[in-house]
């Protein structure tokens, strides 16, 4: 596989990854992965604990080497341009080591330096906008607040693409938001955007695609409009008077909710797409509380899939070019 876009498929992509294996002494981390994110595009690399996430994230930026594959990034190969493309990324670690004494501002000056400068009111902004001190000391920060200088230093210089290995991890939901609006902007200005998770609502609203990694393989990558359009919920709702014989009827009638089950004043049952029909329907009554559960990661995945809409194996309802 090359760096270029072949033609007629359009621009190159910003990270194309094929055949990639790489194991730790005996133990194979990653069986054959094929990825490929497209220049502008914010993307989602989802999978469990132990999958080969972080694995993927530093084969991408040389920190480890694979064992076979091909790996383009920006389309340059990591292993031989690996200093010239760490000026173009913007990398959020998974597990960032802080030991400094030096106050936040001084490693950042530092990282700053390193990418050719970064003007100091830009590095102002985005602490003020994470609410971070940059006077403190690095070391003594808390989990949440060495998360916040990471996000700066990966997105102070403003990289064509951002690699961000669990960036919400230890961020208050108020700041999760405000990252989130920091990766919308981002993308606004053209960046392309990677960022790993464990879970999916994390990059729920924020991603256009989402690749699914398991055990070192991709099982789905999935287009998130279409993913969003189809995502099971599982809704509870509790009535002011019980239930009548004839309701629970009314409600499998809608033409999205399926396993309706009433007890007494108490309705569940699950809801494929928008909400709408349901609540409608139930408003005709007077409801004490609603709420809504979402689906876990694999279960909203392969809901499509296992309604027999596609063969088993690599699946990708994206229509296959990534
Ligand atoms: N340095 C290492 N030495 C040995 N095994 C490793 C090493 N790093 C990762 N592994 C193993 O490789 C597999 C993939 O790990 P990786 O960290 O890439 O997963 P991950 O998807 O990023 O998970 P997490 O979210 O827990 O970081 C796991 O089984 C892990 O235990």
């Amino acid at each position: 596989m090359t760096a270029v876009g072949r033609a007629g498929v359009g621009p190159s992509p910003a990270i194309e990854i094929s055949g990639l294996t790489k194991s730790y002494g005996r133990h194979r981390a990653l069986g054959g992965v094929d990825l490929r994110v497209r220049e502008g595009e914010v993307f989602g690399f989802l999978g469990p604990n132990g999958a080969g996430k972080t694995t993927t994230i530093r084969v991408l930026l040389d920190h480890i080497r694979r064992d076979a594959g091909e790996v383009s990034v920006l389309g340059r190969d990591p292993r031989t341009d690996g200093v010239a493309l760490r000026r173009e990324v913007g990398y959020l670690p998974g597990e960032l080591s802080m030991t400094s004494r030096r106050p936040a501002r001084d490693m950042l000056a530092f990282y700053a330096r390193l990418r050719g400068g970064v003007p100091r009111a830009h590095i102002d902004e985005l602490a003020a906008r994470l609410d971070l001190d940059l006077k403190r000391p690095v070391r003594g920060l808390s989990k949440g607040n060495k998360q916040k200088v990471g996000l700066v230093q990966a997105f102070m210089h403003r990289p064509r693409l951002l690699i961000l290995d669990e960036p919400t991890s230890g961020l208050d939901p108020l700041l999760q938001q405000e990252f989130l609006a920091m990766v919308r902007e981002a993308r606004e200005a053209g960046t392309t955007v990677f960022m790993s998770s464990h879970v999916l609502s994390e990059v729920h609203d924020a991603a256009d695609r989402a690749a699914i990694i398991r055990d070192g393989r991709i099982v789905a990558t999935e287009d998130m409009d279409a993913l969003r359009a189809r995502a099971v919920h599982e809704f509870s709702i509790r009535f002011a008077e019980p239930l009548g014989p004839g309701d629970a009827a009314e409600f499998s009638a809608l033409d999205n909710v399926r396993e309706v089950r009433a007890d007494g004043d108490q309705l569940t049952c699950r809801v494929e797409g928008s909400p709408d029909a349901l609540v409608k329907l139930a408003a005709r009554r007077t409801v004490l509380l609603l709420s809504a559960v979402e689906p876990d990661l694999e279960e909203l995945f392969f809901t499509h899939y296992n309604n027999g809409a596609q063969d088993a194996g690599t699946r990708d309802a994206s229509g296959g070019e990534g």
